[in-house]
């Protein structure tokens, strides 16, 4: 229930300052946004887009003549004036900066009212979530290791794998790699029986040809999803690889405005839609698209494999969100990552608990931000090197506090 407004209702609330956070991780370096009011209510938001940081903080920093003096509560206002004045709109790079401090805003509106934000999104509609886990297989390269690997995150309580198990392939796979990816999801799995889902990543790296074929010798192992079979740029492409599919199709990580959206949609592109509330537009934006989703009957499991704010902003989306499939997880990520913000994530029985706190109930740790400045990070995908991106011994399995 939507808390009644405070007294000081009718006051001003101002957005006085706007501040970037850039903290090394994992698999990329997290970008965070916090906005500062008059009121002294701060918010946080999150745009991680790795390989992109520069220009990420640039196009913030673009923002500010907009949004310096402006009342966050007025979300929906904000984002719309973001994204028609900036005149060249859309893309990854402007839309996590929009994405980033419409999070912030979200978090400013909950703490202003007391409410967590899936409280004031219509929601609740769930206490906790299903997740399913990525980065479980860092340091893995052979089928065994990476059935070792799933044997031990199943163990921990994890019930559905993410994983890509397609090398260096880009458009087409040669017999033996397409054999190779074969035996990597029949190893894991063998190891972890029938029960526990298995989600398949693309990375859009396959042709409609191979893709088609590959669905097809997947289907065996009953995955959760093939997700990105085809390069994002050609929605027909995919729409193809569905149809000819004979399991279910995962995508959307890469799609930037409702216009896309509505394509993705109209054209049969998936079963299960992967919107990013740090690159989509933001909370709002995946709350619109999750309802566009809706009359298809196509669920959102949106895209989650950054930092603690963008992991917050997914949870109260699952809190309010009805076609909520699944959350994605990265498990595995720089031992720092609990030092960050006071991220507190509750994992029991393989679902997480929707968080209560006032706004996305996450804060951040500016020092702690600051003692991991930027490094670079470089896309591995195509270069063989997928499950290894730190030198030996550099990451960590991040498990949560009450990991057990
Ligand atoms: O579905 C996912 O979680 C993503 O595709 C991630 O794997 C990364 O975003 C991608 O690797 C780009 O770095």
């Amino acid at each position: 229930m939507l808390p009644p407004p405070r007294k000081k209702e009718d006051k001003t609330l101002k957005i006085t300052e706007i501040k970037t956070f850039v903290a090394n991780a994992y698999r990329t370096n997290f970008v965070f946004v916090k906005l500062y009011t008059d009121e002294g209510i701060t918010g946080v938001g999150e745009g991680t887009l790795e390989y992109k940081e520069h220009a990420l903080l640039g196009a913030v920093e673009d923002l500010k003549g907009y949004l310096l003096g402006k009342d966050p509560r007025r979300i929906e206002e904000h984002v719309f004036h973001m994204y028609r004045d900036s005149y060249w709109r859309t893309g990854p790079v402007l839309m996590s900066a929009i994405s980033a401090v419409e999070m912030a805003m979200w978090d400013i509106t909950g703490k202003y009212y007391g409410a967590p934000v899936h409280a004031l999104l219509g929601g609740p509609v769930r206490e906790e979530i299903e997740l399913y886990a990525n980065g479980w297989f860092a340091g893995a390269r052979k089928p065994e290791e990476f059935a070792a690997k799933a044997r031990a995150a199943v163990e921990k309580g994890v019930r559905a794998l993410k994983w890509d198990p397609f090398g260096s392939a880009y458009l087409t796979l040669e017999r033996r790699e397409f054999a190779e990816s074969i035996d990597c999801v029949a190893a894991v799995r063998d190891a972890v029986g029938g029960d526990v889902e298995l989600l398949i990543e693309g990375h859009g790296r396959l042709n409609v040809e191979t893709a088609t074929r590959m669905a097809r010798a997947l289907a065996p192992y009953g995955p959760m999803f093939f997700e990105e079979p085809v390069p994002p740029d050609n929605l027909d492409a995919l729409a193809e690889v569905h149809r000819r599919s004979p399991v279910p199709i995962a995508a959307g990580e890469r799609i930037y405005s409702l216009a896309a959206c509505r394509e993705f949609l109209q054209k049969g592109c998936a079963d299960f839609f992967q919107p990013d509330p740090s690159h989509c537009g933001g909370i709002l934006a995946v709350k619109k698209m999750a309802a566009m989703a809706e009359p298809y009957y196509v669920s959102v499991a949106p895209h989650n494999p950054s930092g603690p704010v963008a992991n917050a902003a997914c949870l109260q989306l699952a809190g309010a969100t009805i076609n909520y499939a699944i959350l994605e997880i990265m498990l595995t990520d720089v031992s720092w990552r609990r030092e960050l913000t006071d991220e507190m994530v509750e994992f029991r029985a393989g679902k997480i608990h929707v968080p209560n706190r006032p706004g996305l109930g996450v804060e951040l740790r500016e020092e702690a931000c600051r003692s991991h400045p930027f490094q670079p990070v470089y896309l591995r995908h195509y270069n063989g090197v997928l499950t290894d991106i730190r030198p030996e011994g550099k990451h960590t399995a991040y498990y949560f506090q009450n990991f057990d």
